[in-house]
């Protein structure tokens, strides 16, 4: 006879909406002891509303929550729900001012006679961390912490807590491949011990990895829970598009879904860039210190009608490349010239002004503005072209039917276009920066990972955008951490902290193995990632 375990989490009917917005409609998930079950869905499925639901944050129209068979604390009730469950979000939620030791405690550190026992968090935080073997100095002020690092104090909080549930909200989305397999390692490790995981993640190669099973959400419905290990990745693609797992491959999925934002999409680029010969964005000998990583005498041009992938770890400056390119920080030696004109460097307007468009890294800072709604957001750069009259007003007409087709080929899920941006899921606001970053018909466009925390199907959405910008003659520099985002790109230069070490040809036309050596740094695979057409570093090939 088996014995019938009690979930650690068993959530049951659960409603919740957002106005008119139904985000979950009846959904029933249990969490077991010694099981991660994966969460996975389409933007604006509504799995982070579940997420906030399990974990106390908001309360559910109808239906209960219930830990080991007892019913949840009341809403509200932080330190309770907290003893309940941990969760690590992929944002990170640890205060930069404190030290790792007091981040791992927070919120229930050591006393003795009602003071602090500082001995007793270093040292109790030192074999948590110690155990994980993570090299984490519990000294050291979290400021001062890779994203990595950050989330493993917030997993050790966790640890250290003695949590039976843990929600694993996209953990990986800015972590690494070697960081990603240790993070796995761990979740593994909790999960052996007994701990109950729910692991959310838009990579599906992930879920599959890690996860025992996997329940998916559509339109706010639970429509499949079933074990991972008789699934397909097909399957899964399925069960979030239709709620079915038979159907097309997920292939024939995304490009059923792109065709329609190829056409649809009012694109036009007015650059004289390509009847000229110039290029539409060079960078001349760029060397700059930066906190998002340093350059090192880079040189690229991106031709018109162009995209040109970079692609590099975090440290590599990769991201500092795109954010000079833009004009958001300026390097301290070298040139950046857009259509063949010098531009002042970390001046956005200039760029604005030169046509270039722009996707940051981060959304939530610098992507979009929350409190507007989407059809300002959308058509933010373009008011100038859609002010109407003597007193150039803007009319709320023209705003909708600018940003309208943009919303439709993007397949974006808002409760309509005056709904705030702050509102809408992760995903969709993602949608809503890259709409931004187009609408203008720049003649560039720098694209810092404009497919994170994006579903596979429109994923394929954004990156046909994209596309179709350089079909109709702008240049694309697209930096990513995302290989199949590379597909996209018709060469693909390789960074190793600062420089450009290697130049391979797009169109998925490489070794992937290859690829992530070199990215990593391992000097003699460069030549094999795929029929390169040599580096354009400063010394050609050349790894530190
Ligand atoms: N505070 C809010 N006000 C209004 N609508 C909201 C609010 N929060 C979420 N929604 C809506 O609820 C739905 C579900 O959103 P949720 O963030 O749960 O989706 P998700 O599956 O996590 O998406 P993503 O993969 O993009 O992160 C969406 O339609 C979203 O616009």
């Amino acid at each position: 006879m088996t014995a019938v375990l009690t979930p650690a989490v068993a959530a049951r009917g659960i409603h919740k909406s957002y106005g008119s917005t139904r985000a979950l409609r009846g959904v029933d998930v249990t969490l077991a002891p010694g099981r991660c079950l994966g969460l996975v869905g389409r933007n604006g499925a509504g799995k982070s509303t579940l997420v906030s639901i399990l974990s106390g944050l908001q309360r559910p129209d109808e239906g209960e929550v219930t830990f080991d068979g007892e019913a949840a604390p009341p809403a509200g009730a932080v330190h309770a729900w907290r003893a309940k469950l941990a969760t690590v979000h992929q944002h990170s939620m640890i205060v930069p001012e404190l030290t790792v030791a007091e981040n791992v405690f927070l919120g229930r550190l050591p006393r003795r006679r009602r003071r602090v026992d500082w001995r007793a968090v270093r040292t109790e935080a030192a074999a948590v961390l110690g155990e994980w073997g993570s090299g984490v100095d519990p000294a050291r002020a979290c400021r001062d912490l890779s994203v990595e690092q950050r989330q493993i104090v917030e997993l050790a909080r966790a640890v250290a807590s003695g949590t039976k549930v843990l929600l694993l909200d996209e953990p990986t989305a800015a972590l690494e491949r070697e960081a990603v397999l240790r993070l796995f390692t761990r979740v593994r490790q909790l999960v052996d011990a007994g701990v109950a995981v729910l692991y959310i993640s838009h990579h599906l190669e992930e879920v599959f990895d890690i996860c025992d099973d996997v329940a998916v959400l559509r339109d706010g419905e639970l429509v499949l829970t079933a074990p991972t290990a008789g699934l397909s990745t097909d399957g899964l693609v399925n069960a979030m598009v239709h709620g079915h797992v038979g159907g097309p491959t997920e292939t024939e999925l995304a490009d059923q879904a792109s065709r329609t934002a190829v056409e649809d999409l009012p694109v036009h680029v007015e650059s004289a860039d390509a009847a000229a010969g110039r290029p539409v964005l060079e960078l001349r000998g760029l060397t700059a210190a930066s906190e998002y990583g340093d350059l090192d005498g880079v040189s690229l041009t991106v031709a018109p009608g162009e995209s040109v992938g970079v692609v590099g770890l975090i440290s590599s400056g990769v991201v500092t490349l795109g954010r000079i390119a833009a004009g958001i920080e300026s390097g301290d030696e070298g040139e950046l010239l857009v259509g063949g004109a010098g531009l002042p460097g970390g001046d956005r307007a200039a760029a604005l002004e030169a046509g270039v468009g722009y996707v940051p890294e981060d959304r939530r800072t610098a992507g979009y503005v929350g409190a507007l709604s989407v059809a300002e957001n959308m058509t933010m750069s373009i008011t100038d072209r859609l002010s109407a009259g003597r007193l150039g007003v803007l009319g709320r007409r023209r705003m909708h039917e600018a940003a309208q087709p943009w919303a439709d080929s993007l397949a974006l899920v808002a409760s309509s276009l005056a709904q705030q941006v702050a509102d809408l899921s992760g995903g969709n606001q993602q949608k809503v920066t890259v709409a931004r970053a187009l609408a203008r018909d720049p003649r560039l466009v720098v694209a810092i990972t404009p497919t994170r925390g994006v579903d596979v199907v429109s994923k394929e959405l954004l990156l046909q955008a994209l596309r179709r910008a350089v079909d109709a003659g702008a240049g694309l520099l697209l930096a990513t951490d995302e290989l199949d985002d590379l597909g996209y790109c018709d060469r693909v230069l390789v960074l190793v902290r600062g420089r450009i070490v290697a130049e391979v040809p797009g169109g998925g036309r490489f070794d992937r193995t290859a690829m992530i050596a070199a990215i990593e740094g391992v000097a003699s695979t460069i030549g094999s990632i795929g029929a390169g057409r040599g580096a354009t570093s400063e010394e050609p090939g050349e790894t530190p």
